[in-house]
């Protein structure tokens, strides 16, 4: 079947991804024809976001399964889920897609095997949908009327399989009356705040106001924001989540000025087999991107730079976990494996 949401086209047995390296600017999608494609598309950030990149690697195996055709079997497939794999480690989704579709395959070969995956990897495209819609509900339920909520990177329909998670929120609550607004960090060195979530939503009509990241304080500061609303790429089975590097910052300034801390995730970002967030893996990508704004070079081709992509936010900072299974609410933020369990 064909599945098409905002960064991500299927077309039942070819794949479509939105270079969300050009947005806003240019809208160019690119054919993606094997897990090698696909993998190349998440290493390079074509297509980005937890979910999403789980999404486009379930797709990826399943078009390297259509390309094997009869060959097709789970031990073929080895290369190419190492393949996909090995493209960035932070984000769970990512390995909860590969494993998921390794358990669909099974005993499976050729026609029969490729069937499978496809459907799998169509179903959850289709079932991260449902699960934004249901975490918009939650999350919006949580915010007073008249809200005006930060956020940071970029969380909506390009970074999923549509609506969004913490942007799902907003746009949940936008769509219920509730909010004033919200301002967008922009998110340095990928820029997802001010290239992505803007555009967005700007596209929903949704007040948007952009700032630097490092403006985030003194908003808190002068009582404007009411909340602070985020996604996550991994949270650990004690509430540790994480994030896009700076969201760690923003709970501390959330934390000294009282203001809630939400974390929104569907269940596939939970990771019941790490216990803590000193297990996360945090992808360091290249010093480049610090050192170049869209290309441009602004320092010193020379000059030595960490780039963390990822940060940690221990659950003590967190107010809230909203999940398509219902909300986890401080100090039991910490309880996030009672959470998966009761979702089984
Ligand atoms: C719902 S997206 C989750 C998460 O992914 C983003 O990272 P990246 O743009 O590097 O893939 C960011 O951390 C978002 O919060």
């Amino acid at each position: 079947m064909a599945i098409n949401s905002a960064a991500i086209r299927w077309h039942g047995n070819s794949l479509e991804l939105l270079d969300q390296r050009l947005l806003p600017t240019q809208t160019v999608w690119l054919t993606i024809s094997d897990s090698q494609q696909a993998a190349n598309a998440i290493r390079e950030m074509v297509v980005r976001g937890a979910p999403a990149i789980g999404i486009a690697a379930a797709y990826g195996l399943a078009l390297e399964a259509q390309r094997l055709g009869d060959n097709a079997s789970l031990p073929a497939l080895a290369t190419a889920i190492e393949c996909l794999a090995s493209s960035r480690p932070t984000a769970v989704n990512l390995f909860w897609a590969l494993e998921r579709l390794q358990r669909t395959a099974g005993e499976r070969t050729g026609s029969e095997l490729v069937q499978a995956l496809i459907e799998d990897a169509e179903s959850i495209h289709q079932e991260d949908l449902a699960a934004n819609r249901r975490m918009g509900e939650f999350g919006a339920a949580l915010l007073s009327p008249g809200a005006t909520l930060y956020t940071h990177c970029n969380t909506g329909a390009l970074a999923t399989g549509g609506h969004g998670t913490a942007l799902g929120i907003i746009r949940s609550a936008w769509e219920a009356g509730t909010l004033a607004g919200v301002y967008a960090g922009e998110t340095r060195p990928w820029l997802q705040g001010s290239r992505l979530t803007s555009w967005e939503l700007l596209n929903d009509g949704i007040p948007v106001t952009l700032v630097a990241d490092s403006s985030a304080g003194q908003l808190m500061a002068q009582g404007k924001i009411d909340a602070v609303i985020v996604g996550a790429d991994r949270i650990t089975a004690n509430g540790d989540t994480a994030n896009k590097i700076g969201t760690y910052t923003l709970a501390v300034l959330a934390k000294h000025h009282g203001i809630p801390f939400i974390v929104a995730a569907p269940l596939s970002t939970l990771d019941s087999e790490l216990p803590d967030g000193s297990h996360i893996v945090i992808e360091e990508r290249d010093g480049s991107e610090i050192r170049q704004i869209q290309g441009k070079p602004v320092a010193p081709a020379h000059c030595p730079v960490y780039n963390p992509a990822f940060d940690v936010t221990p659950a003590s900072l967190i107010s809230a976990i909203v999940t398509e299974r219902g909300v986890i609410d401080a100090p039991d933020t910490s309880k996030v494996l009672a959470h998966l369990q009761a979702s089984h």
